[in-house]
Order: structure tokens, then C-alpha cells, then sequence
């Protein structure tokens, strides 16, 4: 039987998946959240012709000449209460940084170029062109104006900007919920006694970190031993929180302990496809358990890891409103690789720019158990089914993993 293909496959798990409606929350919450629509300003920037420096409102004729014509201080403008009457010909006004500049004056004489005669009068000691110094009102923005796109995430400037265009809280797309359910006897939680036949599960910490990035809550429902049973109340309970993808980590293949696809079966899944043309990461499954995807990763910490990226990254940036696109580039191979079979194959390598551009060197030692490996690696080359062996030097494609 043919195996599908991975293009195939991601299109199956991405079939029919609807965003889910967005939610509100206050600013202060909004750090890493997506935007669920364009943010329009509510109000102008600055409101008003501002003042971008602490010194004195002028007419710029007035100035022309220094020392020409000392200028009788009228008043003061400052940010929060502005000077309420206009600046005439042979006058100013004191004005501070941020403050509204006053009618009738063109131009801000910064106090360092002033001088205070001893009538209280003010001397330009050097010209001004006009409008120096004065911010025009919606220099940043105009009300109404749509200052962030809908897709965006939010980071710190965007946090400011949205603050400084008058919204308290944020339309933003929901987290999609993602459980995750380790399966295996030898499976221990990292720093609990580990018996001699026994392996720390750590595929759940990689998986969640990766969908936390992706911008997924996780609900993770620990180890399930290899038992029909304990992993079908497993699934029920993923369901009943209301996880809207299910992660099922080992137990994916065809060994005797591989019990999670009959036990998925069991708890009412309905299988859309099982194992894949790719290396590491064939027996991929993936099914519908009434509106909850589930994706049956194998239990290799490199497999589960790189199937991760390709299939869970998609859905739930789907799921979540946001577009996904996988970074993929163009290098040069510093090593030669051999041909390969009816799968795609998933290099672990360092890419790094050379004279030519991308550089990929990958890894000699490709075992999807070595996680040390993949954490060496930036990078996955991505091999077509069917490629024929590859010279130093060829071009290549590559996955970065970011
Ligand atoms: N006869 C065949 N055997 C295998 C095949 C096959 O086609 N025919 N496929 C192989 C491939 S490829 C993979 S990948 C693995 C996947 O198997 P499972 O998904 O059933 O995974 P397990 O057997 O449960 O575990 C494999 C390996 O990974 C370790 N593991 C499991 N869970 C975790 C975890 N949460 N954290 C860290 N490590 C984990 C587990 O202890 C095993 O060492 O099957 C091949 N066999
Ligand atoms: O595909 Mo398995 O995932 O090669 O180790």
C-alpha cells in the first residue's frame, strides 16, 4: 500500500478546520495575543500641534535676525494645559515639550538658543526656520486611521500603539486548546526515580512548548500507561474539557503495546488516515473525535517533534485566525547524501550563510531517538521521495526551524 504523502496529509488535517471566534481582553492581558480585526484609532496623534522641545513659542519672522527683536513673554504653555490667546508679533509664549503651540506661532526657539534679558524679555541668540520643533497634529495617527492589521501578534510596540489609539481592551483570536497525553509503561515525568527499564517522557514538554509558541493553551493529561482503557477515559476527558486538538503522543506504530489508535477507536474516532510517506515520523495518524482533532504522533522525540512542526503548527494557527507559512529556503549541501526511498525525508542540519548563500551541513548520525541532535540542528532538509544521491555542493531545500 502507498504510503501519503505529507503535502496530502497536512491538507486532510487542515480540511474543514474553522477559526475560532475571537474573545476580548484588557490590554494588560493582550501581550502575544493575535488581533482577531484591524485595530482602528480612536483618536488623533498628537491631538494637537505639539511642541517637541521645552523652550519658547515664536513667530519665525520674529527671529530672523539674532538678537533682533527681544520678544515680551506672554504666558506659558505646558503639556496638560495649554495657553489659551495667540502669539502676536513681538511676543511669546513659554512652552514645554509635548504642550499645545499656542495660535499665531510657527515655530518652537529651543531655550538652550534664548536668552532672559533682565526686562524679562526674551532674546533669540540664533534663528529658527518655521515649524521647527512642533509636531503636527496625527503626525503618528488620524482617528479612525487603522493602525494594527488583523492577524498581528501583539508584542510590546503594538501593546503601546493600541494604548496610544484609546482601546482598554482587544478584540484578539482564542487560544486553541491542545491536550496532550503521553503513552508508554516506560514513561517516568523527569526527575522522578526512574527504574532501570524506564526512559523520561519528555516529548510532552517539547510538543507543548512548541504549540505555547504557536499560540495554544495546553491541557496536559499526564502519563497514560499502556492500557486500552486508561487511554480511552484519557480522550473522554480531553473531549469533555473541550480541547479542540487532542495530542496523543507513542504508541503509534504496530507493536502489541501500540494501543492508542484502537483505544482513539474505542472513544469514538473517527480515523482519517494512518502512517505517512515521511522519515522520521510514518506512523503519523490523524482522526475527528466529534469537533476534536486528534493527532496521533509517534513516540520517537524526533519524530513526534518534526511532525509537530509540520502538522500541529498549521492547525493551530488556523484554528487560531493566524496564517501560517513554513519557512522554507534554498541552500547549499557542505555533505553528500544518499538517495532515498517512497518517503520524504526530514534532515536534521546547521544551516549558516557561506559566500553562496545557505550552507546545510547535515548531521551524520539521523536516529529519531537522538534528541541532542535535534537540538544541535536549525534546520531540516527536506528530501522528495525518490531523490537520487546528492553531491557537496548541490542545491537543496530547507526547513528552518526558527
Ligand atoms: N515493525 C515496525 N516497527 C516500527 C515501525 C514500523 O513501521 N514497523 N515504525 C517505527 C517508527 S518509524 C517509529 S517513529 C516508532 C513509533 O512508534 P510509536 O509511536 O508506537 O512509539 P512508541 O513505540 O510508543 O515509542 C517509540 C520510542 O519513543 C519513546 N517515547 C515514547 N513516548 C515518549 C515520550 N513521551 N517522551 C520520550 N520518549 C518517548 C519510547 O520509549 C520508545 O523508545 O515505531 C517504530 N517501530
Ligand atoms: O518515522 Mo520513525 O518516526 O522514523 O522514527
Amino acid at each position: 500500500m502507498s504510503l501519503l504523502p505529507v503535502d496530502e496529509a497536512l491538507e486532510r488535517i487542515l480540511e474543514g478546520v474553522k477559526a475560532l471566534p475571537g474573545e476580548t481582553v484588557p490590554i494588560e492581558e493582550a501581550d502575544g495575543r493575535v488581533l482577531a480585526a484591524p485595530l482602528a484609532a480612536t483618536r488623533t496623534q498628537p491631538p494637537f500641534d505639539a511642541s517637541a522641545m521645552d523652550g519658547y513659542a515664536v513667530r519665525a519672522a520674529n527671529v530672523a535676525t539674532p538678537r533682533a527683536m527681544p520678544l515680551k513673554l506672554i504666558g506659558e504653555s505646558a503639556a496638560g494645559s495649554r495657553y489659551h490667546g495667540a502669539v502676536a508679533d513681538g511676543e511669546t509664549v513659554r512652552i514645554f515639550t509635548g504642550a499645545p503651540v499656542p495660535e499665531g506661532a510657527d515655530t518652537i526657539l529651543i531655550q538652550e538658543n534664548a536668552e532672559i534679558l533682565d526686562d524679562g524679555r526674551i532674546e533669540a541668540t540664533d534663528t529658527v526656520a518655521a515649524g521647527r520643533h512642533i509636531r503636527r497634529a496625527g503626525l503618528d495617527f488620524q482617528k479612525g486611521d487603522s493602525v494594527l492589521e488583523q492577524g498581528r501578534r501583539l508584542g510590546p510596540a503594538g501593546i503601546g500603539l493600541a494604548a496610544a489609539a484609546g482601546h482598554a481592551t482587544l478584540d484578539v483570536t482564542q487560544r486553541p486548546l491542545v491536550a496532550v497525553i503521553a503513552t508508554g509503561d516506560e514513561l517516568v515525568r523527569p526527575g522522578e526515580p526512574c527504574g532501570p527499564d524506564q526512559i523520561v517522557a519528555s516529548n510532552g514538554f517539547a510538543i507543548g512548548a512548541l504549540a505555547r509558541r504557536e499560540g495554544a493553551r495546553i491541557l496536559d493529561l499526564g502519563i497514560i500507561p499502556d492500557d486500552s482503557a486508561a487511554i480511552s477515559d484519557a480522550v473522554r476527558s480531553a473531549a469533555a474539557a473541550g480541547a479542540h486538538v487532542l495530542v496523543t503522543l507513542g504508541g503509534a506504530s504496530v507493536g502489541a503495546r501500540d494501543l492508542v489508535r484502537q483505544a482513539l477507536l474505542d472513544a469514538g474516532m473517527s480515523l482519517d488516515f494512518w502512517k505517512i510517506a515521511m522519515r522520521p515520523g510514518k506512523p503519523l495518524m490523524f482522526g475527528r473525535l466529534g469537533d476534536m482533532r486528534v493527532l496521533g504522533l509517534p513516540g520517537n522525540p524526533v519524530s513526534s517533534l518534526v511532525c509537530a512542526h509540520l502538522f500541529l503548527r498549521p492547525l493551530i494557527a488556523r484554528l487560531g485566525q493566524r496564517s501560517y507559512a513554513p519557512d522554507l529556503r534554498s541552500a547549499v549541501l557542505a555533505k553528500a547524501l544518499r538517495a532515498n526511498d517512497e518517503r520524504r525525508d526530514y534532515v536534521r542540519a546547521s544551516v549558516a550563510p557561506g559566500s553562496e548563500g545557505l550552507i546545510a551541513t547535515p548531521f551524520t548520525l539521523q536516529d529519531s531517538s537522538m534528541l541532542t541532535t535535534l537540538a544541535a540542528s536549525n534546520a531540516l532538509i527536506v528530501r522528495e521521495p525518490g531523490s537520487p544521491a546528492a553531491e557537496e555542493g548541490d542545491r537543496c531545500r530547507v526547513l528552518m526551524l526558527g
